[in-house]
């Protein structure tokens, strides 16, 4: 979503704010979640790729953390820290290949280990510790207490100028200290669950040892946003904005409704793959309870004639993503010539976690899917972007939107797609095609919130499979399409579960209301994937 040039947060209020800790990724698959236990306690964590070059650091952190990693420190081509991280004089954790990193580079005392350690272990805490850093990070900590591990490699001595502070059975060096500067190693993980007391130790290293002030919250951060917003914008210029009805945009309108009022302009794309009503719904919902003007454009002929032929799932979403921007780059020069004022800035909902993807050390993963991309307008349209969101997490979001009172049920939504229906009616999209999977999907999520399993569910939908099957209807034969049902669990939407909650009695309405309501189709499954293996949309 995010450029490569919006790696860092470039000019943000965050930063002269909120004290920062800093962390480097490593390229564990637990890293954010480094960042997002620190935000729980209030302190504001920002995540880079381990190979940041500190002197173009865009801030000055108050402590960093060094997270895990896949590597080990003494392969070749293994990745290591710019050493000027510990000019910067600020404490440092290491974290499992953090602290090997800690380690090696102070002297090489790093190797494979005999046994390798997965699960949990216990670590003991020193007798008669005298360490400050280790005593404050220690802080209302049992003398022994649960951790968990994943590593391979294992200290082999300590480095130079540190020592021992706490082992467990199969790790002498589970925990060391400098003797003097609050640097810290920890060979566990304490960001996972599965270390119970992680979290108060992440707190205490915030908190006892880089004396941060907690003060990270969304009411702290709403106010000086919208005060940035509005100053970086100036007092004439417009902006327009790129708004579905999904919680992150919605979300993101509401901020620039507040700071520059109706020189922001809300733009929802009718691009034909809606489901059924939402324009009009989002349209009622966001001038009711935003006093938002939205305008529906309506362009879905234009999509629909560009898609007709096409059965390529990557061919499809990136026809869609091309013609959103189409469709926004005259919309930016109807409001420059309506409202004969400048618009310089394109509002987008990016996430968080749209940014972390972009910024993992681990580099671009494979293209699994083209997700449709209001991000291309960049280049095309030379408009410069505002992300009032992108230092946030979903949950973040939410909570920010039911502090500006957005509506519960608006906040709550699930996420629908920019493609929408185009990737959920499989292979070639037509009209005719596109119907029966609005009307199925009607049918489902209507179902879906009269049996109050919608808050449940982090998202469902219909979806048309390009098949047929035989079917007898009224003593007739038919010969007719398959209705896929999707309904599942996640936190992030990167792994998701099935749901696995529906009574039987809800399926059986559910397929019989398909089967009887919606012209052309014969049968109802339902999807029992996880991701992975599968994806959360079809296509
Ligand atoms: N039909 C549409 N009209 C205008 N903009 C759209 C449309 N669909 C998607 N977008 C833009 O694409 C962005 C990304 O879509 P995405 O679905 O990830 O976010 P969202 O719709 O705001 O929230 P959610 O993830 O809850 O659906 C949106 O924030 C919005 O800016
Ligand atoms: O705005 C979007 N534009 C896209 O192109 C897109 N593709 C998938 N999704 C949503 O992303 C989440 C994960 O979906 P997948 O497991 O299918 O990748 C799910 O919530 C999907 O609905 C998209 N959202
Ligand atoms: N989880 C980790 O950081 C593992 C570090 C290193 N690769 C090891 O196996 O020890
Ligand atoms: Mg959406």
């Amino acid at each position: 979503m995010s450029s490569s040039e919006t790696l860092t947060s470039g000019p943000s209020a965050v930063h002269a704010s909120f004290d920062t800790i800093l962390v480097l990724d490593f390229g564990s698959q637990y890293s954010h979640l480094i960042t997002r236990r620190l935000r729980e306690i209030n302190v504001y964590a920002e995540m880079l790729p381990c190979t940041q070059k500190i002197a173009e650091l865009p801030f000055k952190p108050k402590g960093v953390i060094f997270s895990g990693g896949p590597y080990s420190v003494y392969d070749e081509g293994a990745p290591h820290v710019d050493p000027a991280v510990f000019e910067l004089n600020v404490p440092i954790l290491g974290v499992c290949y953090g602290l090997q990193e800690i380690a090696w580079l102070n002297g090489r005392c790093v190797g494979a280990g005999e046994k390798r350690e997965y699960g949990p272990a216990s670590v003991t805490v020193e007798k008669g510790l005298t360490n400050k850093n280790a005593l404050a990070f220690f802080k209302g900590m049992p003398e022994v207490f649960d951790v968990w591990m994943s590593h391979g490699d294992k200290l082999h001595g300590l480095p130079n100028g540190y020592e021992i502070v706490g082992r467990t059975d199969n790790s002498p060096f589970a925990v060391i200290a400098h003797k003097t500067e609050p640097i810290l190693g920890i060979q566990f993980h304490p960001e996972v669950t599965h270390t119970p007391l992680g979290k108060q130790l992440i707190k205490n290293f915030a908190l006892e040892i880089c004396h941060v002030n907690a003060s990270w919250s969304m009411e702290n951060f709403v106010d000086k946003e919208i005060d940035r917003i509005r100053k970086m914008i100036g007092p004439n210029e417009h902006v327009i904005g790129a708004v579905s009805g999904g919680v992150d945009s919605t979300v993101a309108a509401k901020v620039l409704k507040e700071a520059i009022g109706d020189r922001f302009h809300a733009i929802m794309v009718d691009n034909g793959l809606l489901r059924l009503n939402e324009a009009e719904e989002v349209r009622q919902t966001l001038g009711e309870y935003l006093g938002i003007k939205l305008t529906v454009v309506d362009a879905s002929e234009e999509f629909i004639g560009k898609l007709a032929g096409v059965t390529d799932p990557e061919k499809k979403r990136k026809i869609i993503g091309n013609t959103f921007i189409h469709v926004f780059e005259r919309e930016a020069e109807r409001i420059v010539s309506e409202t004969s004022g400048k618009v310089e800035y394109l509002l987008q909902g990016t996430l968080y976690p749209d940014v972390i993807e972009s910024i993992s050390f681990k580099g671009p993963s494979q293209t699994i899917k083209t997700h449709h991309n209001v991000g291309g307008l960049l280049a095309d349209m030379k408009l410069k972007l505002i992300e009032p969101l992108r230092e946030l997490f979903k949950d973040e979001v939410r909570q920010l939107g039911e502090l500006l009172g957005i509506e519960h049920s608006l906040v709550w939504r699930h996420p629908f797609p920019g493609p929408g229906l185009g990737i959920r009616v499989l292979g070639e999209v037509n009209k005719a095609q596109l119907e029966i999977a609005r009307k199925a999907d009607h049918i489902f999520i209507s179902e879906i919130r009269a049996h109050g399993y919608y808050e449940q569910i982090s998202q469902a939908f219909a979806a048309l499979l390009p098949v047929k099957a035989v079917g007898v209807m009224g003593d007739k034969r038919t010969y007719e399409q398959v209705i896929a049902l999707r309904a599942i669990t996640t936190h992030d939407f990167m792994t998701a579960d099935w749901f696995d909650g529906f009574s039987v009695a809800f399926l059986k309405k559910v397929s019989s209301r398909i089967c009887n309501e919606v012209n052309g189709v014969n049968r109802v499954f339902y999807d029992i994937s996880s991701k992975p293996p599968a994806t959360v949309e079809m296509e």
